[in-house]
């Protein structure tokens, strides 16, 4: 079959099926993906055909990874999310056969490239790394969460404006100091990014399987989730003239609505077609049933309701301030259609899509709360936020070797990248690497 020019990935040989869906969820791309990645209905890693089925329950990192992957190419997923040698050599036992056809996917992971030579050097290195740092994310976790309940009830009892508006700050610290734990194995802190109307689960694939592993891709959900009104991908097929220059007025309305927008389309998608909803899709119902159980009696149920929909777009607003201006959106990053680095190290890739918050590094509070430290967390995502900062003479020195740079800005750096990046529709024909 050809392919459309405009269409042709820089890091895949196919256009994922899922974007010729009127409606893209987190449903539609697992569909797609089962039916783009050559995974013969199994589970796929570099050349060979694997049958985890019995595994899935014993999984040491939780059933959903599995489970939720299966008949799809997992191979940067597996190789990203285990830092361990483990799992590399208990994978034999579960082979089938190798594939009838080569893997969609064109980026690499060379024993000797540099995401696996990093790799090792970080797994020396967590030998003798001091983990106290880890405490104090759990520390921080713990209060920030707290305090969601603290503020929205003040809001309520002392009818405070400012209170309602800690609280909404709250909840969209609290939901992306969570996501430093739903990257990892099952734990309850995991639910706390619920508080947000989001949902973890959808987050495991929309974020740590898709925007993670295939970052400014057509792969990447998180670009294709907002393209009907914010369209990074400098491509006038994808980015109208008009949707270029009105996407700077829609966008404070998608901020204010993007948490609405997630749980809509969920339960719109439930209704329609499969249920992708879980029990604790209610977790985030706790903060006005306690507003109107300990103070909103007397202002009734309405109010508590109001306020907290009030402080959930306020959260809404923050997160997308914070995380589309965090890291990957500006026109010195590689997005599709950009000129490719001539090395397909997947773990360059990471690094040539992303540009780190180099303003928060001073503060651990700070990188959990605004999704500092991107490129080692993309990097290494089950490792706590915390111990991040002990491995950057390892990624420095491992840049160099390769030949490839680290880069920062500030935030405000960022924001203006970003709202460039909506406009630009030229692909950068100079290749991240190339020196010219
Ligand atoms: C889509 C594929 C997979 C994903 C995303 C995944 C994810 C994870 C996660 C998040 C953890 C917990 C890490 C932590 O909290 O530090 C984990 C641990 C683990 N997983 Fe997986 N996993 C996958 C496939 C597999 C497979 C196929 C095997 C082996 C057959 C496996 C074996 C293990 C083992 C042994 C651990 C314990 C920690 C370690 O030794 O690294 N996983 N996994």
């Amino acid at each position: 079959m050809v392919i459309e020019t405009w269409k042709k990935s820089g890091i895949a040989t196919k256009f994922p099926t899922y974007r010729n869906s009127s409606l893209v969820t987190v449903h539609t791309w697992q569909q797609g993906k089962r039916q783009d990645d050559e995974a013969e209905g199994l589970w796929r890693i570099h050349d060979g055909i694997y049958d985890f089925t019995e595994f899935i329950d014993k999984h040491p990192g939780g059933p959903f990874w599995i489970r939720e992957t299966k008949g799809t190419d997992i191979t940067e997923a597996f190789e990203a999310h285990h830092l361990t040698k483990a799992p590399q050599s208990m994978i034999a036992k579960y082979k089938v056969r190798d594939a009838a056809k080569p893997r969609i996917y064109t980026l690499t992971l060379e024993e000797d490239g540099f995401y696996k030579t990093l790799k090792e050097r970080v797994r020396q290195k967590l030998k003798t790394i001091d983990n106290s740092p880890k405490r104090t994310s759990d520390l921080i976790h713990l209060s920030i969460f707290l305090s969601i309940y603290i503020f929205a009830i003040a809001s309520v009892k002392l009818n405070s404006l400012v209170a309602l508006v800690l609280a909404g700050v709250a909840i969209c610290w609290t939901v992306i100091i969570s996501h430093n734990y739903f990257h990892r194995k099952d734990n309850w802190r995991m639910y706390t990014f619920n508080m947000g109307m989001m949902n973890f689960c959808a987050w495991r694939i929309s974020h740590a399987m898709s925007h993670h592993i295939y970052p400014n891709s057509y792969f990447d959900l998180e670009l294709s989730m907002f393209e009907p009104l914010l369209c990074w991908i400098p491509n006038p097929h994808l980015k109208s003239k008009m949707l270029r220059y009105v996407s700077w007025v829609t966008e404070p309305i998608a901020y204010f609505i993007a948490f609405f927008l997630q749980i809509g389309t969920r339960i719109f998608y439930s209704l329609r077609h499969t249920n992708i909803m879980y029990w604790h899709d209610l977790l985030s119902l706790s903060i006005p049933l306690a507003m109107y159980l300990v103070a909103g009696r007397s202002a009734g149920l309405l109010l508590c309701v109001r306020y907290w929909l009030s402080m959930t777009s306020i959260a809404s607003f923050a997160f997308c301030l914070i995380g589309l201006n965090a890291a990957h959106h500006d026109p010195e990053i590689y997005h599709e259609g950009d000129a490719n680095r001539e090395d397909r190290d997947w773990g360059l890739f990471q690094v040539d899509t992303i540009i780190d918050r180099g303003d928060l590094k001073w503060s651990q509070f700070l990188v959990l709360t605004h999704f500092g430290d991107h490129i080692l967390h993309h990097l290494f995502p089950t490792l706590d936020h915390g111990i991040l900062p002990q491995l950057y003479p390892i990624l420095y020195e491992t840049l160099d070797e390769f030949k490839a740079q680290m880069r920062e800005c500030n935030h405000i750096e960022h924001i203006i990248g970003q709202h460039k990046q909506l406009l630009r529709t030229e692909p950068n024909t100079r290749a991240p690497g190339s020196g010219k």
